[in-house]
Formats: structure tokens, C-alpha cells, sequence
């Protein structure tokens, strides 16, 4: 029997596009089911009961939730075009740093984003010391996992659209290539894999949706 794959997603999060990116690098076929998170689909609250979030994958009817734990189960399901290293304290690493980037790097954003005043202010220098620790581990290399994109290059990969858009959004500049050379030359590599290239949501719808999401000053 052929895999039957769903994906339930906006057109905007960067937790959906994850998955996006994961198939595509797979080769795999896949139907895209667009949510509207205002009016959850009853299908999406019957897949997602206890976190009611899009990315959802169905993979011949069985769901799976949380965009890491999908990527997992595409990595484990697909042996084509790894994701992860074959030695297991490379993967432990890959896995560790792609939960680095959502506890505390994507953590840290959001604070900056949705605050204002001196709670922003001072939310910044988390941001930056997040990023210097991507950008040590980046040190010497094209992308994490090497000469292709893999998981953590995935996890990050939201990064490279949207931080950009934060940054227009709330007038806090986070990356320059002076401060931060391997995220920046990290950021231009990511964006060059066609893949990537080809699935990007507008910049400029993204910028209209988080400026109507951002406190006034
Ligand atoms: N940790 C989750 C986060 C997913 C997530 O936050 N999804 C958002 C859209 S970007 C969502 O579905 N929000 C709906 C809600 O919170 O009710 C993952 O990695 O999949």
C-alpha cells in the first residue's frame, strides 16, 4: 500500500513548515490540510487532543504531533536523504540542539516580541547570548549537520525568514554579519537550498501578521 500522509498547518507557522521541509527533503508525497486556528477543524482536535496545535502528520491515518517529535518519526519512518548523523553522540547533539532552540532560543524571541518597554529591554541580552551560543556551534561548519541541512537546521530554520521579520516588526536589530558571521553565513546557505527556498511564506504578509500580534509601544 502507498503512504498516505496528511499534514495539518498554517500557512504561517514555522513549526508547519518544519514538516514541509523534512518531506520535500525526503522525496515523499503528502496532502496539506490549511488550519484556521480561530476555528480549529474537528479532524485536527481529534488528531491533537491534548495540545490542539497544528503541525499534526497522519501517516496512514495515525497521527503525530509536536513538529520534533514528526521530524523524529520522518527520520525513523524514511531512511532516504538522512536528517540525523549516523554516530549516536552526533545525533544526541543534533537532538539537543534542536531542543535548545525551542526552549530557549525561540523562548527568548517570543518574550522579546510580545513584551514592550523594560521588560523588552531587558529580554534582549537573552536573545543575544542564545545566539552566541548557536553561533559557537556553528563555528567551522556549513550547516549543523555538515555539508546538507539536517535536524537542527531544520529546528532553526525559522531563524532565517523570521527573525528578520521580528526585527522589522520591533526595531531590534539581533543579527548582523559582524556580530554573529557564522548565523549569518549559516542564514544565506539555509535559504539556498531550493527546498527551503520554495516554501517560504510572504515576508510581507508575515510582517502585516505579527505587527497586528505586537503590544503598541
Ligand atoms: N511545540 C509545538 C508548537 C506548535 C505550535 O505552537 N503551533 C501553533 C501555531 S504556530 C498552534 O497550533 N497554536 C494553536 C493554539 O495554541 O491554540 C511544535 O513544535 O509542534
Amino acid at each position: 500500500m502507498a503512504d498516505e500522509l496528511k499534514v495539518f498547518r498554517t500557512w504561517s507557522s514555522p513549526f508547519g513548515l518544519r514538516i514541509i521541509w523534512a518531506l520535500q527533503l525526503k522525496g515523499l508525497d503528502y496532502e496539506t490540510i490549511f488550519e484556521d486556528l480561530s476555528q480549529k477543524s474537528p479532524l485536527l482536535l481529534q488528531y491533537n487532543p491534548t495540545y490542539k496545535k497544528i503541525p499534526v502528520l497522519v501517516h496512514n491515518g495515525k497521527p503525530i504531533s509536536e513538529s520534533l517529535v514528526i521530524l523524529e518519526y520522518i527520520e525513523d519512518t524514511w531512511k532516504q536523504n538522512p536528517l540525523l548523523p549516523e554516530d549516536p553522540y552526533e545525533r544526541a547533539m543534533a537532538r539537543f540542539w534542536a531542543k535548545f532552540v525551542d526552549d530557549k532560543l525561540l523562548k527568548s524571541v517570543i518574550n522579546v516580541l510580545f513584551t514592550k518597554g523594560k521588560e523588552q529591554e531587558e529580554g534582549i541580552p537573552k536573545v543575544m547570548e542564545n545566539l552566541k551560543y548557536i553561533e559557537e556551534e556553528l563555528k567551522g561548519k556549513k550547516f549543523f549537520g555538515g555539508a546538507t541541512i539536517g535536524f537542527t537546521d531544520i529546528a532553526l530554520g525559522w531563524t532565517a525568514n523570521l527573525l528578520g521579520v521580528i526585527e522589522e516588526v520591533t526595531g531590534i536589530k539581533f543579527i548582523d554579519a559582524q556580530k554573529f558571521p557564522q548565523i549569518s553565513e549559516w542564514m544565506h546557505n539555509f535559504c539556498d537550498v531550493p527546498v527551503i527556498k520554495a516554501n517560504w511564506p510572504s515576508r510581507d504578509k508575515l510582517v502585516t501578521k505579527y505587527q497586528a500580534h505586537v503590544a503598541p509601544k
